[in-house]
């Protein structure tokens, strides 16, 4: 297909590394500085109508854009055509979650709980800027490196909504009388919408502790769908039998059908299972490294621009203007 010109005058696309059910992921090389990328190429047409299209997109892209923290994607640069969108972002060189766990079977527990944890850090930062994921799974849990310590980043926000807490606050000051009752339920606040990601947060740690879904056709006579609906889930005890009783907590809590009774992404990060200093203490690490060396490097920091704030000082003393 035909790459965008400006895109193929700034990178280099190289082989794929990713499919996806939108399109694919191709290995990209900055040409000034042979700096490697990942490209996102998002067909247009997959999209169910034109119009849900363009706007699922720009909603999208709007908030890659947007985003700012060190467990989300990032994104670089943006192209698109008649047909694709271009998403130029960080290469994740751990690729993706689903393959890391089918190939170890399942995850030891502190590594789940390193990622779990980091996962949460993700979603709290969403849904405190009033933006739903609503498609968190495996494939979107992207790993940034082959090691089991790594940072890990959550992508695709198809399915993300921008919570229109405006459109309801305007809708509740009009006249009741003609509003449906879901209106003012718990169904259209934000409570109930911000707990499906911590459904979704619920099944991403039972795979990583179990190494298989907690609901899946296979088991028993029930469709995948009665089984969410019945929030009924099974912890086969040969995958079970060394994970932590508080580890089951969470997943017991979390796998919850009622969305008010669901314990909440807050609630989960205050959980004991995370109060895990050795686990913070790398996730930190991992998430802000530019923090690193703790009172040495801060210290430099400090003491350069309190060196600069001094000498601004001083010439200010003879009325030189700083600007
Ligand atoms: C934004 C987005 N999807 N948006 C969307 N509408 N999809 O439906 C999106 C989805 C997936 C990815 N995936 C990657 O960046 C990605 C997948 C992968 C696999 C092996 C290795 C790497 N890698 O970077 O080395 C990979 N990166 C990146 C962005």
């Amino acid at each position: 297909s035909s790459l965008p010109r400006d895109l193929q005058e700034k990178y280099l696309l190289t082989r794929r590394i990713g499919i996806g059910v939108c399109g694919e992921v191709r290995l990209a090389f900055e040409r000034s500085t042979c700096r490697k990328f990942a490209v996102k190429i998002i067909n247009k047409k997959n999209f169910q109508s034109e119009g849900t299209a363009t706007r699922n997109a720009k909603t999208e892209i709007e908030i890659l854009q947007r985003v700012d923290h060190p467990c989300l994607i990032k994104t670089e640069d943006f192209y698109q055509t008649e047909e694709s969108f271009y998403i130029v972002l960080e290469l994740m060189e751990g690729g993706e979650l689903f393959h890391r766990v089918k190939s170890k079977q399942q995850l030891n527990e502190s590594v789940a709980k390193l990622y779990f944890y980091q996962m949460l850090r993700a979603v709290q930062y969403l849904h405190s800027n009033g933006i739903i994921h609503r498609d968190l799974k495996p494939e979107n849990i992207l790993l940034s490196s082959q090691d089991d310590v790594c940072l890990i980043k959550v992508t695709d926000f198809n399915q993300s909504r921008i919570l229109e807490e405006a459109v309801l606050m305007r809708t509740l000051c009009g006249t009741p009388s003609y509003l449906a009752p879901e209106v003012f339920t718990h169904a259209s606040t934000t409570g109930y919408g911000l707990a499906v990601d911590a459904w979704s947060l619920g099944v991403l740690l039972f795979v990583c502790l179990g190494g298989y879904p907690p609901f899946h056709e296979s088991f028993g006579h029930q469709s995948v769908t009665d089984q969410i609906i019945r929030g009924e889930f099974t912890m086969v005890q040969s995958k079970w039998k060394s994970v932590s009783d508080q580890a089951k907590d969470v997943v017991r809590k979390l796998l919850v059908v009622d969305p008010m009774k669901r314990m909440s992404i807050e609630e989960a990060l205050q959980h004991p299972w995370l109060q895990d200093q050795k686990m913070l203490e790398t996730a930190h690490r991992l998430m802000y490294p530019s923090a690193e060396g703790g009172g040495a490097a801060a210290a430099m920091e400090v003491e350069s621009t309190s060196g600069r704030n001094l000498r601004k000082r001083g010439r200010e003393g003879d009325g030189e203007e700083q600007h």
